[in-house]
């Protein structure tokens, strides 16, 4: 089973107003709402590609009866824990210029409700797969994916890690199955920054020999690096015309967990990664299936033995 984690889930309103104008009043042209939060974005694709998961995290008030709601609709297991505040609304503008997102700041979590949480995880077996994604809400510990990854990996269980600054650094030396930094998320882990394939290489293998399994490094349209001790691998994205990326890098996570549970094959998963986040990108809402299948010939996977092998991205 893969567990997806949410601590801070959301609404995501995406609402597109082309002419945005700033201390006017905006009238939207396009209103959507989808349950969001990084691990209920992995779990809703994983459910669309046919892979068994239950998303855990905190919820509450109407946004959060919303998210459950929407969820099991989909046919998704969810066995989230109940907290007082409301969980947030973020919202997702689409302008001509762009996409700009604003977070909410969610409910504050207790300390029983954590201990919840990880008696819930404490069941986890090797086999299991289990996903901590997004931000770690203030009212929690900031080292909490790193107690857990501590605590879960050495037991057999696939821990993927999808969060950033200290709470990605600090899990990397216990060992995560995979890791799925952005090339910005990778420049900041280091200090510096990247805006190219050569440039990234070095760090992505530092990753490896600090003791992360396997990474991915995306780069939007740009295409995408693994990292794994079977070897270093580039792909090339799809092309085509962006319409939400909210959620891109959750589908990657999807793709890729969803083709290496049922085969076990690194190479396929990682295309199938590639191909579900660029089908969210083409899309309003995450990918489906279909769209995903569509876009699979279209990404091309090769070894980078040397640094002379990385194409111009
Ligand atoms: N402009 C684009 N064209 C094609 N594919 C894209 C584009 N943007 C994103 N993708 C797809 O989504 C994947 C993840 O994108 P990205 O590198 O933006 O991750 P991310 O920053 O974690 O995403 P997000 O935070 O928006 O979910 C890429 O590897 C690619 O497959
Ligand atoms: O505030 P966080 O937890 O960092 O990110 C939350 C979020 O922006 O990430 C998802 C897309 O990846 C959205 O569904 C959601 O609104």
């Amino acid at each position: 089973m893969i567990y997806t984690v949410t601590l801070n889930p959301s609404i995501d309103l995406v609402v597109n107003v082309p002419s945005f104008q700033l201390n006017g009043l905006n009238r939207m042209q396009k209103e959507q709402k989808f349950p969001g939060g990084k691990g209920i974005n992995v779990s809703r694709v994983l459910s669309r590609l046919g892979a068994e998961t239950t998303a855990l995290g905190f919820i509450g008030g109407f946004t959060g009866a919303f998210i459950r709601d929407t969820l099991h609709e989909e046919g998704i297991g969810t066995d989230f824990i109940r907290v007082d505040g409301d969980s947030r609304i973020n919202i997702k503008l689409k302008t001509e210029d762009g996409e700009t997102e604003i977070n909410g700041q969610g409910p504050s979590i207790s300390e029983e409700q954590i201990a919840l949480l990880r008696e819930k995880l404490n069941a986890l077996a090797e086999g299991d797969v289990l996903v901590l994604a997004g931000s770690i809400p203030r009212s929690l510990p900031a080292g909490l994916y790193e107690d857990l990854t501590g605590i879960l990996s050495p037991r057999g269980v696939k821990v993927v890690v999808d969060a950033s600054g200290e709470a990605l650094g600090k899990v990397i030396a216990h060992r995560p199955f995979l890791i799925k930094p952005n090339h910005h998320e990778l420049g900041e882990l280091f200090g510096v920054t990247l805006t190219n394939a050569m440039e990234i290489l070095p760090y992505g293998h530092q990753l490896l020999e600090q003791g992360a399994r396997h990474v991915i490094v995306s780069m939007a349209g740009a295409g995408a690096l693994l990292f794994a001790e079977e070897g270093t691998y580039q792909a090339t994205v799809p092309q085509g015309k962006v319409i939400n990326s909210v959620g891109a890098g959750d589908s990657l996570v999807a793709g890729f967990l969803s083709t290496y549970v049922r085969t076990g094959d690194l190479l396929e998963s990682f295309r199938c990664g590639i191909a579900a986040g660029s089908a969210t990108a083409f899309s309003s809402d995450l990918c489906t299936k279909n769209q995903v299948e569509q876009l699979l010939p279209q990404v091309k996977i090769k070894p980078v033995v040397h640094p002379i092998d990385l194409g111009a991205i």
